[in-house]
């Protein structure tokens, strides 16, 4: 399956195929003509996958750096040791580096490839759920700060993103309820049907069967908002359902306890829940959100009184001219972005 997201000169496709990481020399020399490869991966992903992405790059001079894994590592602190890697392995501008892994790895590693040298090629191979139906995608790359999550960062593309939905066989169970986080949220924004789809499932192991199909849909469905809004003015604004308040539970434990995806499913449910009793979203959402991150294992609130947030709220990429942009749902499959000030949350209570 193949799907080209159209960005006129900073176009590129994206590949989904089951095995396509076994041939991904094939496809990488179809947008890259140079001769010298950085791989870059962390130290759960590169033990399994590496040689098998090495073995169909033997016709490239090949380089790698293997990370630290974890969300601790997408910060500046990690940035010197990348730049030191590809400085030592003399890669130019004619060169190309590879993300291989998941979306901490993306973020961080497609941020290093903008700034070093003012801008290196590189490529996408995603390997965490996440990072298939949502991270790989759409340019937006960064570092978190102690202050807030993403705030240093850049639009920048991948020349190819290459999604192997067979690498997600070695994911642990966490980490597939966690990339369901962005699946179900893809269903709350624009696509009631998908919902439905993961709703019928009493589990992930009954939605596995359609799992390429779903990963299909949900970068789809960015695709066409990515178009639409490549720097977020407006429309893409909508793919940040849920994430007003999962930045700032992420930034509260330092990144260190809710991972992503579980702090975005906490974020999409109580968002609705404080639009519910508002009257700006139609009664029942919040249940039946509530209901999806049931069957995949996800939380719907970490006890959190909103007060210790809103500070971090205040620093929100969303907020223009002092005030909030949230992301609400008029039902599912129907989101719309609800211009508010911080006494929006006044009355939420814990999370
Ligand atoms: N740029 C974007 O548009 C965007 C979108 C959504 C999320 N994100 C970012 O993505 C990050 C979260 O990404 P994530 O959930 O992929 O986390 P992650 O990259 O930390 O990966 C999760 C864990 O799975 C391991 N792993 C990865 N692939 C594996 C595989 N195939 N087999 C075994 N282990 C594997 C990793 O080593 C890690 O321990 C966050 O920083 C979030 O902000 C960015
Ligand atoms: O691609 C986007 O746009 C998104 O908002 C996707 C989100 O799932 C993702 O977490 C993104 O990194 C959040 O971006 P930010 O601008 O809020 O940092
Ligand atoms: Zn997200």
């Amino acid at each position: 399956m193949e799907l080209t997201v159209n960005l006129g000169k900073n176009s590129y496709p994206i590949l989904i195929k089951n095995g396509i990481l076994s041939h991904a020399g094939e496809w990488i020399a179809k947008v890259f003509t140079g001769k010298k490869i950085m791989i870059i991966s962390d130290d759960h992903v590169f033990p399994i996958y590496g040689n098998t992405l090495l073995a169909t790059l033997s016709d490239y001079e090949c380089h790698s750096l293997v990370l630290p894994h974890g969300e601790t590592i997408k910060s500046f602190q990690t940035l010197p040791s990348i730049y030191a890697a590809l400085l030592d392995a003399k890669i130019s501008r004619s060169d190309l580096v590879i993300a291989l892994g998941g979306g901490v790895i993306g973020d961080l590693v497609g941020f290093a490839a903008a700034s070093y040298l003012r801008g290196v090629r590189f490529i996408q191979i995603p390997t965490t759920l996440l990072a298939q139906v949502d991270s790989s995608v759409g340019g937006k790359v960064a570092v978190d700060l102690p202050q807030g999550k993403n705030l240093v960062g850049a639009f920048y593309h991948p020349k190819m993103v290459l999604i192997d939905p067979d690498v997600l066989d070695t994911l642990p169970a966490h980490f597939i309820s966690d990339g369901m986080g962005e699946v179900i949220k893809y269903g709350c924004i624009k696509d009631a049907a998908l919902f439905e789809t993961l709703m019928s499932c009493s589990s992930f192991e009954e939605l596995k069967p359609q799992l390429a199909s779903v990963i299909l849909r949900c970068v789809d469905i960015k695709r066409v908002v990515v178009e639409a809004d490549p720097y977020d003015t407006g429309e893409r604004m909508l793919l940040n359902f849920g994430h007003t308040l999962a930045h700032t539970i992420e930034q509260h434990y330092h990144y260190e306890r809710e991972s992503h995806g579980e702090a975005v499913a906490i974020g999409m449910y109580q968002i609705c829940r404080i639009a519910e009793a508002k009257g700006l979203t139609a009664s029942g959402c919040a249940a039946s959100i509530k209901k999806a991150l049931d069957i995949y294992g996800l939380p719907h609130t970490c006890g959190l009184p909103i007060e210790t947030l809103k500070n971090a709220m205040t620093l929100d990429k969303k907020n223009l001219n002092g005030n909030l942009n949230v992301i609400l749902l008029h039902e599912i499959g129907k989101s719309y972005i609800y211009p508010t000030e911080i006494q929006f949350f006044k009355e939420a209570g814990g999370i």
